[in-house]
């Protein structure tokens, strides 16, 4: 079975890729964990349970008790509200420290069980089985977080998974929004990190019906190998990690902006990473053929463009508001060219103005 590795400081770990995982990962679990599992509690959400949960709860053949907890599917459910929720389930069935948390869903359902995991009992093992395209990204690299009124992943922490599971055949069932969604996590990979996949994706993804499943599994291998090389480089952002939140300053702020779960993630961040492209040829005076992007984005269905519905210096707080701000400057990733991105302080002003600049005009998506 293909796999990748993750080795971070505080952990080595596989991803396992394969279509029709699924129905294996209760005996993959008993043998990839080193130490004995006493229980398990399954996360998932409205839309994912009624497609796998029993695929996952079978795959233990009622060797263990299983316990399970569905949360409403959606950007909202990543809450204190629900956090406490799924909390109140894993207290009732009586989770102790040799207890498993499976995190059944996308991006979602990802963060909010590994914080739960994170934090039950001041943290216990848990399990990624991701069903998006989109966490590819999520289930790596152990940031696990809910959402706050004033920021996104505002309350987190890092908590690496013990393995994660794919099963690349379960994204087939994803409505197209959540393709495009997810392949903009892809496309950032490219971007600050690997030029000719950034190509390669232009020539082989030019629309999101029917992606071949081998086309699929390389496009994530390659993605991964990319997330791989910077988490193990820098588990806990302190340096080289922040370039994966290329695309996110602007992105997140979109997403608060506009209320959880309006805009999807990915949605948020490829209009984030045109107007970080933008910004980048105007602070480093270059040229980075951003019509081109912009042009292949828009074919794939993508807005590039900021809501007119938004407004510009409640964006402008957000983006101060940034886990990667210092003392309320805005830190934003910029390439210097594809594949060489870096950190850099931008004033306010240039941003504002930008933001102005790139607001949706009638007709102009
Ligand atoms: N921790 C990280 O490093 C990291 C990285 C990227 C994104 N994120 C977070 O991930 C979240 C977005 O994740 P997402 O895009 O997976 O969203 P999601 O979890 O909300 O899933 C998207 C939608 O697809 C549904 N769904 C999931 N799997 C399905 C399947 N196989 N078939 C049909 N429907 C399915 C879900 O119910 C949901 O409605 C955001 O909160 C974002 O902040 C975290
Ligand atoms: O793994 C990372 O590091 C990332 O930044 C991946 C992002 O795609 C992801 O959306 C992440 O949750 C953003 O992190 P945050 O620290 O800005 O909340
Ligand atoms: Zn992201």
């Amino acid at each position: 079975m293909n796999h990748v590795l993750i080795e971070v400081k505080s952990k080595t770990y596989k991803v396992y890729i394969d279509g029709g995982l699924r129905s294996k990962i209760g005996e993959m679990m008993e043998s990839v964990l080193t130490s004995p599992i006493s229980s398990v509690l399954i996360i998932t959400d409205s839309s994912v349970a009624p497609l796998y949960l029993d695929d996952i709860v079978g795959s233990f053949h009622e060797k263990l008790p299983i316990y399970t907890t569905v949360i409403k599917s959606g950007e909202a459910s990543k809450s204190f509200e629900v956090y406490e929720q799924v909390m109140t389930k894993a207290l009732e069935s009586r989770l102790d420290r040799k207890s498993v948390i499976v995190a059944l869903g996308g991006g979602v359902v990802g963060d909010l069980a590994g914080f739960v995991a994170s934090t039950y009992m001041r943290g216990i093992r848990f399990v990624q089985v991701p069903t998006t395209l989109l966490a590819h990204d999520s289930s790596v690299g152990g940031k696990v977080a809910i959402n706050h009124p004033l920021g996104k992943n505002m309350v987190g922490s890092f908590h690496q998974p013990e393995a994660v599971f794919y099963d690349t055949e379960a994204l087939y069932s994803l409505p197209e929004q959540e393709w495009r969604s997810g392949f903009a996590e892809v496309i950032k990979h490219g971007f600050i990190r690997n030029n000719s996949f950034l190509n390669w994706l232009q020539a082989e993804v030019t629309s999101f019906e029917e992606l071949p499943l081998e086309l699929v599994n390389q496009m994530l291998e390659k993605s991964l190998a990319v997330k791989a090389d910077i988490v193990a480089e820098d588990e806990l952002e302190s340096g080289v990690r922040a370039y994966l939140n290329f695309g996110h300053t602007l992105g997140h702020a979109i997403e608060a902006e506009s209320g959880y779960g309006v805009v999807t993630h990915g949605e948020a961040v490829a209009i984030g990473m045109i107007f970080a492209l933008k910004l980048s040829e105007k602070i480093f005076e270059i040229d980075l053929d951003v019509k081109k992007y912009e042009a292949w984005f828009k074919r794939l269905g993508y807005k590039t463009r900021i809501s007119n519905k938004l407004n510009v210096s409640r964006l402008v707080t957000k983006m101060q508001n940034d886990k990667k701000a210092e003392s309320g400057t805005i830190r934003m990733v910029l390439l210097r060219e594809i594949e060489e991105a870096l950190l850099v302080e931008v004033p306010p002003n240039i941003i504002e103005q930008l933001l102005v600049e790139q607001m949706e005009v009638e007709n102009n998506g």
